[in-house]
């Protein structure tokens, strides 16, 4: 028994042959729901979340990727619950424009800005927030689609500036520093901030959309703590232990949290 998949039932949402066997091993979280909870029982959950294809739908206007006001009014409830961080590729501020929660850590960048709790081995921040860069951030419109010869420049220009580099998303590229840093340290460092560095009872639970959650997935496994929940529509390679299909399901998850 899990929790109903009613978003995908309501679509009509039909699940093909390959998305089927690749739920075999991914499956969904939703169905898994009450074996995850068993898992979880007496241990302190935190919640990591993407934002953009996680808590809102991929739109073709990345500055109309609103979440939806049942999305926010479950996630404020979940954040009351348990510590919960969104760490998205996103601009720090941006992410908390579209988020308008008061009670979320924020994460930018990928996660080099980092608003968020502040241990005493790092009290000599600033106003709780930990910013390693400000992104130079692309979006390449939709009627721009010739996107190899674009990737061509870039890579021409950056053999120029090996401190340097790209990354790729969505229709989009984005050039940062090439410094050893990703959303799976982002992850780190929120929970060795919230006091859960060596814990053994701490649960995180990661839920991401994109290549980049896939360093997050990573860190889970690594520490051999938590869940990591891709979500996605269609069969994909990931490091994943479990599946949501859409935002919906992300949400329709959350609310079983704090049912
Ligand atoms: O880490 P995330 O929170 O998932 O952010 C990843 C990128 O999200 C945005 O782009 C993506 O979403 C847009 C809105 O749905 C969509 O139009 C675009 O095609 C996607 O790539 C954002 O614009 C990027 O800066 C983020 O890196």
């Amino acid at each position: 028994m899990g929790l109903a998949r009613l978003s995908s039932i309501e679509d009509g949402n039909d699940f093909s042959i390959e998305y089927a066997s690749w739920l075999v091993e991914h499956p969904c979280a939703l169905e898994k729901f009450e074996e995850m909870m068993k898992i979880a029982k007496g241990k302190k959950i935190v919640i990591f979340l993407d934002y953009d294809g996680t808590l809102s739908d991929i739109v073709p206007n990345p500055e109309e990727a609103f979440m939806t006001d049942k999305m926010r009014m479950v996630l404020g409830e979940v954040a009351n619950r348990f510590p919960t961080a969104i760490i998205s590729g996103r601009k720090r501020e941006r992410v908390q424009y579209f988020v308008q929660l008061k009670n979320v850590y924020y994460a930018g960048s990928h996660g080099l800005d980092i608003e968020a709790p502040l241990d005493s081995t790092n009290s000599n921040e600033k106003d709780n927030k930990v910013v390693f860069y400000q992104p130079a951030i692309e979006f390449l419109p939709e009627k721009q689609k010739d996107f190899g010869t674009v990737e061509n420049i870039i890579s021409v220009v950056l053999k120029e500036h090996p401190n340097f580099r790209v990354s790729t998303g969505i229709k989009v590229f984005e050039i940062g520093p090439n410094i050893e840093w990703n959303k799976g340290h982002a992850l780190e460092y929120f929970l060795e901030n919230l006091g859960f560095g060596n814990s053994d009872d701490v649960l995180p639970i990661y839920i991401g959309d994109d290549r980049t959650d896939e360093d997050a997935f990573k860190v889970l496994l690594k520490r051999g703590q938590g869940f990591p929940i891709v979500v996605t529509a269609t069969p994909k390679d990931t490091k994943a232990l479990y599946s949501l299909r859409e935002p919906k399901e992300v949400m329709e998850f959350l609310l079983g949290l704090v049912a």
